[in-house]
């Protein structure tokens, strides 16, 4: 069958990463992008950011709005707490497909769960099916203008406790408008803006941290 991007990406994990090592993987897939193919992971810069946001929180349930190749996936589990774990929502079957193995070759996915289907389909299930009461930490990297409806669903199905953090890649590129001017202007977050920079490129594009008042 025809080689694609993320076939390719995940050929590059098991050639050049060591099995059950988060840390190989991840450096593995940032080598790939900046050197074979660039691809829509969120990187090395801002994923550092996402590592403190992670580490400083120690989530219990976390939610990740778009896996692509599992790369951000690998980045968040390393860093959960055992027991802890990870709920990460895509949509399109193949790169499910591919971040399944990038996952286990990671050796992270006792504390993953991927499942497949559209974020706003998904999210109104998170109680009943997924035994979700609400969520620490939710990584929002999915099409861009799902983020400020998904936010809303997250609220209304009373999924977010109060001091639950939302971050949010590519509030400037692709850029988010909608959720931003949204995130910024409601009395029920206090957010702060990233700067940094679009994976494996000197474009501007950061992170917005949003912390849910309740
Ligand atoms: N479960 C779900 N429910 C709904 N929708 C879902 C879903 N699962 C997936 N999807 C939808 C697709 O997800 C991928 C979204 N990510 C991006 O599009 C993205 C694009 C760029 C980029 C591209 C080109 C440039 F020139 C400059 C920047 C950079 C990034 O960092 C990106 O994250
Ligand atoms: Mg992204």
């Amino acid at each position: 069958t025809r080689s694609t991007r993320p076939k390719r990406l995940l050929r590059a994990v098991q050639k050049n990463a060591t099995r059950g090592d988060p840390l190989s993987v991840i450096s593995a897939i940032d080598h790939f992008c900046r050197h074979s193919e660039w691809a829509m992971n969120v990187g090395d810069e801002k994923g550092s950011i996402l590592d403190s946001v992670v580490s400083e929180l120690n989530p219990n349930t976390s939610l990740e709005l778009g896996t692509y190749c599992g790369y951000s996936t690998v980045r968040i589990a390393r860093l959960l707490p055992p027991g802890a774990r990870l709920i990460t929502l895509e949509f399109n079957p193949d790169y499910a497909a591919v971040a399944r193995q990038v996952i286990s070759w990671a050796g992270v996915q006792d504390k993953v769960e991927l499942v497949e289907g559209p974020s706003g389909d998904l999210i109104p299930q998170m109680k009943e099916r997924f035994g979700v009461e609400t969520f620490d930490f939710v990584f929002l990297d999915h099409w861009k203008d799902r983020y400020l409806p998904d936010t809303n669903l997250l609220e209304e199905c009373g999924l977010l406790r109060k001091g639950a953090v939302l971050l949010a890649d590519n509030v400037i590129c692709p850029g988010t408008p909608e959720y931003l001017a949204y995130i910024r202007n409601s009395p029920r977050y206090e957010s702060r803006y990233f700067q940094s920079h679009l994976e494996y490129t000197k474009v501007e594009d950061g992170l917005e941290k949003s912390v849910f008042l309740g």
